[in-house]
């Protein structure tokens, strides 16, 4: 694993988007994996202004990792909502070519095995990933076996605890997402791995040290993975040994 560290979220967000940029000049008809959460926001929003200096996403496919499941599309806390608000009206992507999980589907099974097809009939590129507190990769919690394709899960109450802060209370905060499942993130080409903040710094520091794949700790499963590049700020690095 190569790690790139920086300041701040915001200096990540920058190296990030022209990492990103720099891929798509060399592959236009890239496909490229999304990630949500607070981690990756600064990401898309440099490369919102990586277009005004003349980076296109008119030939690139995307795939996001995950949604919750029972939000309507155009709810404000919708994964599909955060996309097109923080990245997707902004750009030049066809939105034919942009994907996500329908979590209002009426059968979500369907939605999932679908969804699962449509990952397969690519070959994702590279694929943006944040952690979780718990290690969590998409909404992969701890305990996800690492064959699994995209399926439902039953979110952890820390992880949903941490994700209240978008919602109005706690309990408005769904019990299930569906998300890509571990199997399909491992097989995307490179992964490009945001970690920002203290409140990051025991995961980063569990997967840093972590010497076997353990699914109790999802992320363990990228020590596997040939081609991964984590960027991580000083904040999230402190604990872990390494110094700016
Ligand atoms: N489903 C998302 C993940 O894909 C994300 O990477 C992680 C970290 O989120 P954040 O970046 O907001 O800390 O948990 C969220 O719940």
């Amino acid at each position: 694993m190569n790690i790139i560290k920086v300041e701040d979220y915001e200096e990540m967000g920058l190296l990030a988007a022209e990492y990103v940029s720099k891929k798509i000049q060399d592959k236009p008809e890239m496909t490229l994996g999304l990630a949500t959460g607070s981690t990756p926001k600064s990401t898309y929003k440099h490369l919102i202004e990586a277009q005004k200096k003349g980076t296109s996403f008119k030939h690139i496919t995307t795939f996001n990792l995950d949604e919750y499941v029972g939000l309507k599309l155009n709810d404000p806390n919708s994964y599909h909502f955060y996309m097109n608000e923080f990245f997707f009206r902004h750009i030049d992507i066809p939105r034919e070519n942009t994907h996500l999980p329908n979590g209002h589907s009426r059968n979500i099974g369907q939605e999932c095995e679908e969804y699962d097809k449509k990952i397969k009939g690519h070959t994702i590129d590279l694929q943006i990933l944040g952690i979780g507190a718990n290690g969590h990769i998409g909404f992969n919690e701890p305990g996800t076996s690492f064959e699994s394709n995209t399926h439902v899960v039953k979110l952890a109450d820390s992880t949903r605890k941490a994700n209240a802060r978008f919602f109005s209370s706690l309990e408005e905060v769904p019990t299930h997402a569906i998300t890509m499942g571990i199997a399909s993130i491992m097989s995307s080409k490179e992964i490009l791995l945001l970690v920002s903040g203290e409140a990051k710094s025991e995961a980063l520091e569990r997967l840093l040290s972590v010497e076997e794949l353990n699914e109790s700790f999802p992320a363990s499963i990228l020590k596997s993975h040939p081609h991964v590049t984590i960027i991580a700020d000083k904040e999230a690095l402190m604990g872990t040994g390494i110094k700016l």
